[in-house]
This record gives structure tokens, C-alpha cells and sequence, in this order.
């Protein structure tokens, strides 16, 4: 009954009216506007005759604008709809279309474009999720244009970024009608520099067009800032300039938008029609710095081929490819002491477990993927491999998390404001609220937050007595994080020169990788974890070991594209909420979100949902 309802709601006729269809100004159209979009069919033809009805669907338009007509005494006005919808079944490729329906019905051009204007407010209030019911369609007004600062690197990847802002995103802000300044880095640090004096409040958000070096400098910049905890609440938006773009493949797959062809085209339509999502970040610590990171730490060949083959970043993505394919030719093996805290832990605990150091018997799994959801993914089998044991996850361990999380890890997730939309803002007029798009697959930040409450993923039970290890900190970490003048807190680390907490586990032995990831994507083409989600509160510990054919360890970087390497027996899995690598082979690389840093022991606790990212879930 209540479907109904919301169908009827959403199908209700808010406007009708008779417009043409510019340029044949001498056929005119019934145009009806519904909270979906709008429709509109020949005057002439049949009424209701569906095989000529047009639509237009708001979950595809990024704006509209009023003009008038050309000539001097044409009264004529306009509102033109821009719609970036998909060509045919295939939703290969969005492409743009411009509607742009026009009136002649009054001599004066004012009385025309009041008309239009009034029909463009509401379009532009719909698009962005603003609700407009039927008794506020007279009265609506055009919400406020966000203002946001563009900052492009333009040396990334082949060196396009300032090209591909011009030439494809420039043009599709203007079509959103999104205020934009534009700042091009200088040089390695500009954009840190930038962002830890910058007037947070002067800004809807930020747009970064670079590649992951530039987003990671931005999320470093933020929380070095004195009021960190608010700093890093601050709207980014992220759009593909570099050669590995990992968040912008991550946004892209978890909105269901095509990567290839047009990856640009593609995210800045996921970033105009964003909301405001929170996504985890990763707090590393090494033996001289603590650091931010929002997509991965990586070691062994990964890390080999990821820095390696930075002298080709001109050609791109294939850099990686090519370098994939020399590093296995000529395979190297890497000694290493990895410790973490599974996201069972608490099981561990029940099971008897203590921290020493294991070594596991191969071929080894500790987590059985699911590309579905979290739910299921919890719910799917869980070896704890340590204890030897399969153990089926019961009602219970549907909070694993929760549980095995301290319990004042949840102001992470629930300090500073309420995601809303930027570049949607509400506007001033307290007609509007934020609607939900349920058919574009849109929904607000709100929502994805509590979504994943029932999840049990981000909901850290503030009453929670299971938690043995961290309940002693609890206010007093509470009130750190509510004070962001203090540092960041890390209670699931202990210092890197001590040994880990015993709930963790460790392991020693020769590998070929270890890669902790948190987002789908580690570059173009490479689905690395396809269960990630933005703000899923795990970090997915990756290992291959010493003894992996080089067959199968092609067979594990061709899969990459698809996400299939994750059947594969020789790729461990371990979802964890903290980790640690002691490396003990002399050299090698460390990269964290591409970025290769002093080689050395580093470890790592996850931070659900700290940071805030322009994206759809
Ligand atoms: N004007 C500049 N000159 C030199 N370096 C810059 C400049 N602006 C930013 N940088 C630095 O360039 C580094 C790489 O940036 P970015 O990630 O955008 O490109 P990329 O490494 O080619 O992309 P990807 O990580 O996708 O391969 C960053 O660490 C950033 O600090």
C-alpha cells in the first residue's frame, strides 16, 4: 500500500503545460513534469500514445537553464534541459542532450519567462534531489549554485589533467551551474599548503583533478590542520587526471557508472550529481610519521611495479601492464613479520587465541568474499584461520564489528554535521528537504549512513561491555576526538617498537606481496577488492606467498580486471580492522595510495567513515 502511495507521489503531475521544442517552433508538445522527470509527446499525435511519448528522467539531468529567443522582437523564452542519459540498452556511455522547450504564449518576453522560470526551478530543485511537492510548485525557488575550488595537478599521469578539465568538465559545471575557482598546482605540496589554511566555510567543497597523489596530499593537508576532526568533514571531489585514478574507478563502480569509454564524462557526472559520503581512511604509523591514507598500502611486487614504473607515467595505465609483466618474469620474494587484528577478533578471543607468532600451513583462507553486500559478506563462511577452524557466522557475529571495534570509534563516524549535499544545497527556503531518487539509485548521505547501521558494520554499541581491550580509554577518547586541537587517536595501535596487543595475530614467512587495501579499485582495471565499499570499516589484507607459480601468478594480475583472483588458492584474504608489516628483507618499496615512502616498518588502523567524499553509493 505505502509502494503504491510513493508510486502515485511520484507520478503525480506537478506541471503541465504546451511548449515547442526548439528549433520547430511550429510544433508544439504537451510537456508534463512528475518527481521522476518529464514527458512529452506531439500535440498532433494520438494523446497518450506511449510509442511517441519522450522522457526525460532527472536522475540523468545535471541542470537547466532560462534563455530567451535569438532575435530582438521575439518574445519567445526558453528553458533548456541538459541530460547526460545512456544511448540505447547498453548504458555503455552517458552522452549529452540538450532540450530545450520554448514559449510564445504571452507578447511580453517577461510573462514568458516567468513561465519558463518557474518550470526551471523546480527542474533544478528536482535534479537535485530537493523534494518540491505539489503545493510548492508556485512558490519554488532555484536553490543556490554551489561554489567549489577546482584544484588540478597538471602534471599528472600523461599531463592531461588541465586539457581534460577544459575541454570535458568545465563545460558539463557550467551545464550544473556549479561556481568554480580554479587552482593550478605549482608544485609536490601545493596543494597541502592550500588546504591547511584554507576557509573551509567559503566553499560547497573541493574538486581535486589529478591522480591519487594529489587526493592523498589533500587528505594529509586536512588532517594536519589544527581542527582536523571538522577539516576533514570537508566535501571532496575527485575526477580522473592521473594514470591510476583508483578512487575515481572506486566512485565509478560503487555508482554503477561506466569507466571505459569516457571515464571523465563519467565521473563528473557522479560528481555533479553526488552526495555526500563518508569513507573510510587508514591511520599509518612509521617509525617517523603518522599518515593518512584512503586506498592502500602495498608491498612486494605491487609496490614494485606501482613505483617502478613511474618513469612511464607518459604512456598511462599500460605503464602498469607492461611492468606487471617484467616484475613476475623476473619474480622477487620478500621476508616479512605481518601482524593484524582480524575483524573477528572476537572469536580469536572466545576461541582461546593469544598473540605469537604462526605460521601458517598453505594454502590458506581467512575470509570468503561476497561481491553482493556486507551483510552477506558477514555472513558468509569466515575461516579463522589461526585457530585452525571454520567457523559459520551466527546471528551474533552479525557485529563482529561493532563489537570488536572500541567502542569510541564510533565518534568517528557520528562527530561533525550530517552529510548533506554540496554541490545539491538546500536552499535557504525551508520548502525544500532532500529527496530520494530511489529509481536512479540515488539516496542521501543520511541514508547510507543508517543503511549500513543495520548492517551492523558502522554501528559502534556505545553501551558495548564485550570490548575488553579498549573500554578503559573510552570517555577519555571521546573527548579527545570531540577536541580537534589533539592528535588523532589510534587505540587499537600499540607502539611500532612493542610488540602488537595479544588479540592480534602474526605471521612470518616469505611472500611475493602483502597489499592492505579499502577501496575497490587499485587502478584502471584493477578490481583488487571487490566487496570494498567506501565506508565498509575494514581494511582487506592481501597476501601472496613465496611458492606461487608464475602461471598462477599471471593468472592473478589477468584477473585483476574481472575481480576473480580472489578464488584463486594462492591469494589470502584477511579482513581486518588494524595491521602491521615488519619488513625483513633489507630493500624494497612501501607504497601507500601510490605514493612510495621510506622503507620500513609501518602499521595501520582503519577510521570508518572519517573523511567525507563526493560520491554514490
Ligand atoms: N605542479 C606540480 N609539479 C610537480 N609535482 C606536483 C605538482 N602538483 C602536484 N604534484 C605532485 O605530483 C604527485 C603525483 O600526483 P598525481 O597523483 O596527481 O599524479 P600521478 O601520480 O601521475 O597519478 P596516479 O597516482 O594516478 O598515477 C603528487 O604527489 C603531487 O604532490
Amino acid at each position: 500500500m505505502t509502494e503504491q502511495i510513493n508510486m502515485e507521489n511520484k507520478t503525480q503531475v506537478l506541471l503541465e503545460g504546451c511548449f515547442f521544442l526548439f528549433p520547430l517552433r511550429l510544433t508544439k508538445y504537451d510537456v508534463k513534469l512528475t518527481k521522476q522527470g518529464i514527458t512529452f509527446y506531439e500535440l498532433q499525435q494520438k494523446k497518450n500514445d506511449l510509442k511517441t511519448e519522450k522522457s526525460i528522467h532527472f536522475g540523468d539531468v545535471v541542470g537547466c537553464r532560462c534563455k530567451k529567443g535569438k532575435s530582438e522582437n521575439d518574445p519567445s523564452a526558453y528553458f533548456s534541459i541538459f541530460s547526460y542519459q545512456f544511448k540505447g540498452k547498453s548504458k555503455r556511455k552517458r552522452s549529452k542532450y540538450k532540450f530545450s522547450f520554448g514559449l510564445c504564449d504571452y507578447q511580453d518576453f517577461e510573462d514568458n519567462l516567468k513561465v519558463c522560470q518557474k518550470w526551471r526551478n523546480v527542474i533544478v530543485c528536482l535534479s537535485r534531489n530537493i523534494v518540491v511537492n505539489s503545493n510548492e510548485v508556485e512558490f519554488c525557488m532555484l536553490p543556490p549554485s554551489p561554489t567549489v575550488l577546482v584544484l588540478i595537478n597538471p602534471h599528472s599521469g600523461p599531463g592531461k589533467a588541465q586539457q581534460i578539465f577544459e575541454s570535458t568538465v568545465k563545460p558539463m559545471l557550467d551545464d550544473a551551474d556549479i561556481v568554480y575557482k580554479v587552482l593550478i598546482t605549482e608544485y609536490a605540496g601545493h596543494a597541502s599548503e592550500v588546504v591547511k589554511t584554507l576557509k573551509l566555510e567559503d566553499w560547497s567543497g573541493l574538486v581535486i583533478v589529478s591522480g591519487d597523489g594529489l587526493i592523498y596530499e589533500v587528505i594529509n593537508g586536512l588532517m594536519s590542520r589544527k581542527d582536523w576532526a571538522k577539516a576533514i568533514k570537508f566535501p571532496i571531489g575527485c575526477l580522473p587526471g592521473g594514470s591510476g585514478n583508483a578512487l575515481c574507478c572506486s566512485i565509478n563502480y560503487l555508482a554503477g557508472e561506466p569507466m571505459d569509454p569516457d571515464m571523465v564524462l563519467h565521473s563528473t557526472f557522479v560528481l555533479i550529481k553526488h552526495r555526500i559520503l563518508p569513507i573510510d581512511l587508514v591511520l599509518l604509523q612509521t617509525p617517523t610519521d603518522q599518515i593518512y591514507s584512503f586506498l592502500s598500502v602495498a608491498w612486494g611486487i605491487i609496490a614494485d611495479i606501482d613505483y617502478e614504473s613511474e618513469k612511464l607515467r607518459s604512456i598511462g595505465s599500460t605503464r602498469f601492464t607492461l611492468y606487471t609483466i617484467m616484475r613476475i618474469l623476473k619474480l622477487r620474494t620478500y621476508r616479512a613479520r605481518i601482524s593484524f587484528l582480524p575483524v573477528s577478533d572476537q572469536k580469536l578471543k572466545e576461541n582461546g587465541k593469544s598473540s605469537k607468532t604462526v605460521k601458517f600451513p598453505r594454502p590458506r583462507r581467512y575470509t570468503i568474499f561476497s561481491n553482493d553486500s556486507n551483510q552477506e559478506a558477514l555472513n558468509s563462511v569466515y575461516n579463522v584461520g589461526c585457530v585452525g577452524k571454520f567457523k559459520s557466522l551466527d546471528e551474533g557475529d552479525l557485529r563482529i564489528r561493532s563489537q570488536s571495534m572500541p567502542t569510541n570509534m564510533s565518534n568517528y563516524m557520528t562527530q561533525g554535521e550530517i552529510p548533506t549535499n554540496s554541490l545539491t544545497a538546500k536552499s535557504e527556503n525551508k520548502l525544500y528537504e532532500e529527496n530520494e531518487d530511489e529509481d536512479s539509485g540515488h539516496h542521501s548521505g543520511d541514508e547510507a549512513l543508517n543503511g549500513d547501521v543495520e548492517n551492523g558494520l558502522v554501528d559502534f554499541n556505545l553501551n558495548s561491555t564485550t570490548n575488553e581491550v579498549f573500554e578503559d580509554s573510552v570517555d577519555e577518547t571521546i573527548s579527545m576526538i570531540t577536541d580537534s586541537a589533539d592528535p588523532v587517536p589510534s587505540p587499537l595501535l600499540s607502539p611500532l617498537d612493542k610488540d602488537v596487543p595479544n588479540t592480534w595475530t602474526t605471521v612470518e614467512d616469505d611472500f611475493i606481496t602483502a597489499l592492505a587495501i579499502y577501496l575497490p579499485y587499485l587502478g584502471p582495471d584493477n578490481l583488487v577488492s571487490p566487496d570494498s565499499k567506501l565506508n565498509d570499516g575494514c581494511i582487506n589484507l592481501m597476501l601472496v606467498r613465496k611458492g606461487v607459480s608464475k602461471n598462477e601468478l599471471m593468472n592473478i594480475f589477468l584477473q585483476f580486471t574481472s575481480g576473480e583472483h580472489i578464488n584463486s588458492p594462492a591469494f589470502e584474504v584477511i579482513k581486518c580492522l588494524a595491521f602491521r608489516l615488519v619488513p625483513l628483507t633489507e630493500k624494497g618499496n612501501i607504497m601507500v595510495d601510490g605514493e612510495r615512502i621510506d622503507y620500513g616498518p609501518i602499521q595501520g588502523q582503519i577510521l570508518p567513515g572519517l573523511a567525507r567524499i563526493m560520491a554514490i553509493q
